[in-house]
């Protein structure tokens, strides 16, 4: 992959910030969702947080456990985008914020967007790997996801808009 980074990463793709503060929930809320469950779209996403916890993440069975963030320390979250170019290899996970203590959370996210077409290189090909997704423009597709207005339907939004 690290011959994809120059084209890929340092030339063809933008990163955004976005701060989020989330209210502390009242005492009788315990376990308010903050953010409601869903994988990035995006190739990384590096998350960092005041010491209020909340970042949970499902596992592929379907349980959600909450993630400690240790103090000074970074999140990487792998996004869809990511998991395109190592055709299916990487897991985009599925994760959510919910609130609990009466606290305020703060968050701080970097998002990696590709500008122009994602396509899964030909290393990532092969027997054991066969062509899980065809080639796209990045910003055609965040227009289907957002389109689908249904959580089922976002959920395989990937796959229904690229699979191959
Ligand atoms: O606030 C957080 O820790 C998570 C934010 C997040 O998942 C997102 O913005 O996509
Ligand atoms: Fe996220």
């Amino acid at each position: 992959m690290e011959m994809y980074y120059g084209s890929h990463v340092e030339a063809d793709a933008k990163s955004t910030f976005r701060l989020f503060k989330y209210n502390a929930p009242p005492s009788n809320e315990e376990g308010a969702v903050g953010l409601e469950a869903h994988t990035d779209i995006d190739i990384i996403t590096i998350l960092c947080q005041n010491e209020v916890q909340g970042l949970e993440i499902k596992s592929r069975e379907g349980i959600w456990s909450q993630v400690t963030i240790p103090k000074g320390c970074f999140t990487v979250i792998v996004g869809e985008a990511l998991k395109v170019w190592s055709n299916g290899r990487l897991h985009a996970v599925k994760h959510r914020v919910t609130l609990s203590r009466d606290e305020d959370r703060y968050s701080l996210g970097c998002f990696l967007l590709p500008k122009r077409c994602i396509e899964v290189p030909r290393e990532m090909v092969d027997e054991d790997h066969p062509l899980l997704y065809r080639p796209f423009t990045f910003s055609e597709y965040i227009f289907f996801f957002l389109s689908c207005k249904d959580a089922d339907k976002r959920d395989k939004a990937l796959e229904l808009y690229a699979g191959a």
